[in-house]
């Protein structure tokens, strides 16, 4: 959708085609299916210029100068990238396309992919991946740090670069290997440096330091960046998970032993279960304490604010976990429909349901909305007027002046 209306934006006149008849109803009316900010503008505009259109005919392709493949390629067994999506699209162009077609790969396929494509469908195919961060996709789609077009083919290669005239971005052509290697390896360094900060916090807990603060003391180093060092309840969401175990079971299969990043992702799994021994600590006063049948409120579900996905989220793996311990579980999110979430969480609209009666609070997803709370009446209602913020998002001198016990993470 992102890459549809935005390229519909630069000028380009775009055919959105998908398989799922309901979505592509609901964007040929101009409703978008998911919250993405500024989106729907840029559907709407497409639409009325008449330079989008949505379909769930392949055959509208058979013109197309350039096709843009953005299915999904989710984690199949054993951590290896599930391509069924992706072979039966690739599997609908073979009768479709124009002879001159080139087939752009946007989806984050495994080292090959693109070759493969190319010789499935005898038509020159690109690795084009795409680095968008949900929350601000149509942000980052128009001004991307870089712009990556792997291609064996110049002339394959310079109509995929000239699909991104005027973006101002580095444009860096590579071979289709490394670019689709440089997307997993992006994502999984981010990954590397959220656990790497993650168990800094648990260090900084054992020893009296502030997280808060290394972490502004090493993000002022130029060769390290600030981004990226917040702790939290671990990394989540449709990406950094998949493309972790995806990468990890590339460097197996290729016999490199990737141990960082085993241990990256093992150490995003201890963290939700870190966050729950925190839980228990600050709530019953003991690091093995029992939860059964306390109430617990938690705020925030979505994997990071600013985005309705739940997909992967931490919020949710510690919320199992919490579940599993015996708690009862009340949660709100200002990003997600109460229907959105069902299972282990009871998701209301109110936020005073979260806080009444609970034994403690649990920040999960860092909305800035949560700053703006009444948490004086929030502390009233509870039961047991304590706080965990996973996050750090919220001040804690003003949780205290409000009647909470607070309680960061690795502060
Ligand atoms: N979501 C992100 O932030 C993001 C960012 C960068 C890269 N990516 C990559 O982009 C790809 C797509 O991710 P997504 O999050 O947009 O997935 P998604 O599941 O939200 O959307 C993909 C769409 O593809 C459709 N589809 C499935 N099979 C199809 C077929 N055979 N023909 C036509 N359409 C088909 C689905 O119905 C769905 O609407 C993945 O490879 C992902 O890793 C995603
Ligand atoms: O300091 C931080 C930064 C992030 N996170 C967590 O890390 C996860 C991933 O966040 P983010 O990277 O913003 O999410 P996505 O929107 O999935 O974007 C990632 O995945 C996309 C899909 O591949 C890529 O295109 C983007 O470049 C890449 O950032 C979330 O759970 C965040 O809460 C932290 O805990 N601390």
């Amino acid at each position: 959708m992102t890459s549809a209306a935005c390229l519909a934006h630069l000028g380009h006149r775009v055919t959105g085609v998908d398989v799922d008849a309901t979505k592509i109803s609901s964007l040929s009316r101009g409703e978008i299916p998911i919250a993405e900010p500024g989106l729907g503008a840029l559907v709407a505009e497409g639409l009325s210029e008449g330079r989008l259109a949505f379909t769930t005919d392949p055959d509208a392709l058979s013109r197309a100068e350039v096709v843009v493949l953005c299915v999904p390629t989710p984690t199949g067994p054993e951590g290896a990238t599930e391509l069924r999506a992706f072979d039966a699209a690739v599997g609908s162009l073979a009768e479709v396309l124009d002879p001159d077609c080139v087939v752009a790969v946007k989806s984050t396929v495994p080292v090959g992919t693109t070759t493969r494509t190319e010789r499935l469908l005898g038509r020159p195919a690109v690795s084009n991946p795409e680095f968008l961060r949900e929350g601000h996709a149509v942000h980052d789609f128009l001004h991307p740090d870089r712009i990556v077009v792997g291609a064996t083919d110049p002339t394959a290669a310079d109509l995929v670069t000239a699909l991104y005239d005027g973006v101002a971005a580095p444009v860096l052509r590579t071979d289709p290997a490394s670019a689709e290697l440089a997307k997993y390896a992006s994502n999984a360094f981010l990954a590397v440096k959220v656990s790497y900060v993650n168990v800094l916090a648990e260090l900084c807990e054992r020893l009296g330091a502030d997280i808060v603060d290394v972490a502004r003391v090493m993000g002022l180093d130029p060769r390290i960046g600030s981004a990226f060092l917040a702790p939290g309840p671990g990394w989540g969401g449709s990406c950094l998970p998949k493309d972790t175990r995806a990468l990890l079971h590339t460097a197996d299969e290729a016999g490199v032993d990737f141990a960082l990043l085993a241990d990256t992702v093992a150490a995003n799994r201890h963290q939700h279960e870190r966050v729950v021994t925190k839980v228990r600590q600050a709530v019953t006063g003991a690091t093995d304490g029992c939860l059964d049948g306390l109430r617990l409120g938690l705020l925030g579900l979505t994997f990071k604010a600013g985005t309705d996905d739940v997909r992967a989220s931490p919020a949710l793996a510690v919320a199992t976990r919490l579940a599993e311990a015996g708690a009862v579980l009340t949660g709100y999110d200002p990003g997600i429909d109460r229907d959105r979430v069902a299972g282990v969480v009871q998701v209301v609209d109110d936020v005073t349901l979260v806080a009444k009666d609970a034994a403690g609070l649990v920040v999960l997803t860092e909305w800035p909305e949560f700053h703006d709370l009444d948490w004086a009446l929030l502390a009233a209602l509870s039961e047991r007027a304590t706080i965990v913020d996973t996050r750090n998002l919220l001040d804690p001198e003003l949780l205290e002046r409000a009647g909470f016990a607070y309680h960061g993470l690795g502060r």
